[in-house]
């Protein structure tokens, strides 16, 4: 089955390489063409705007940096909404509950169907096909694209209506941000009292706040080494639309709110491409 896939950035190489050397058909589009280069050598076809990939294909996948690039693929000249009559379009970009409804609306009133499938999980597990998806609007389209989910995540949940997805997403976000700011704390603290930062990773293991998130980002942070696996930018837009979206619901979060500052801070002194983990360096 041919699938489109519109977005070749850290996360979107890497999930459409996948659905490649599972032997699906990908046709993909980046709004910096080049990057499709390397895709055509993992056996991609190139679609010249997003329009064309979304004629060529039952349905197309979306993986792009925020909202306002979210709506831009769908509204713009040569976008999305010009050829979905009849198809289905997957939005797995994390984005904002009103931003995933508006582009839902506006697909439905084209006569095409609507998903959002935002992921928990960064370049390794998109990689190793190893993403959380976390899908919500059209039901029948979320079954249809189960075998590809399938080699994409490890786990998909479906929570009904379009808007509960993102949501679901941002809360998962604000969490791994806030915990991040905890952790450069700690390792932060542990250093500069004259202790082996290593020992605190192994001690964290052992404990009950073992977790994937430390594993995986504490031996590269000491190593000072903040190659992007999930830029800081789209960590600090995350925050953004989490915290948005406890004021809409009246729900305090000033732990979520440090946070936030802590990756604007990063950001204004140039670290937003760096990996959020990079957020520690505002402790220097
Ligand atoms: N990296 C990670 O670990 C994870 C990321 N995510 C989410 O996935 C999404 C993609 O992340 P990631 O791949 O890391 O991001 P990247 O910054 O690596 O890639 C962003 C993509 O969006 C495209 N883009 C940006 N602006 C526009 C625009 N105005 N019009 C069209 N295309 C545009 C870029 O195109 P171009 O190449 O031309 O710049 C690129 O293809 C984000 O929403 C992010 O929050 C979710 C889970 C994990
Ligand atoms: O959104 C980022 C992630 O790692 O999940």
């Amino acid at each position: 089955m041919e699938i489109g896939f519109l977005g070749l950035g850290i996360m979107g190489k890497a999930m459409s390489i996948n659905l490649l050397h599972h032997g699906f058909k990908v046709t993909v589009w980046n709004r910096t063409l080049s990057k499709c280069d390397e895709l055509v050598e993992h056996g991609a076809t190139v679609g010249e705007t997003p329009a064309a990939v979304v004629k060529k294909c039952k349905y197309t996948i979306a993986m792009l940096s925020d909202p306002s690039a979210a709506l831009s693929v769908v509204f713009d000249k040569d976008g999305v909404l010009e050829q979905i009559n009849g198809k289905g379009y997957i939005d797995m970009s994390t984005i904002d509950a009103q931003t995933s409804i508006k582009i839902s609306d506006a697909i439905k009133a084209k006569g095409g169907d609507f998903l959002e499938a935002p992921v928990s999980g960064g370049k390794t597990h998109a990689e190793d096909g190893q993403l959380v998806i976390i899908a919500a609007g059209h039901k029948a389209l979320y079954e249809e694209a189960l075998p590809a989910f399938d080699v994409l995540g490890k786990k998909s949940f479906f929570l009904g209506a379009v808007g509960d997805g993102a949501k679901m997403k941002l809360a998962v976000n604000a969490v791994m941000g806030s915990m991040m700011n905890a952790f450069s704390e700690g390792l932060r603290l542990v250093e500069r009292s004259g202790l082996n930062p290593g020992t605190l990773l192994d001690v964290l293991d052992h404990g009950a706040m073992s977790n994937g998130l430390f594993k995986s980002k504490g031996p590269t942070m000491l190593k000072n080494s903040y190659n992007p696996g999930f830029p800081l930018k789209h960590m600090q837009k995350d925050m953004r639309l989490a915290l948005a979206l406890g004021d809409e619901n009246a729900v305090p979060m000033p732990v979520a709110a440090v946070a936030n500052e802590a990756f604007e801070k990063a950001k204004s002194t140039g670290l937003g491409d760096l990996d959020f983990s990079a957020v520690i360096k505002t402790l220097n």
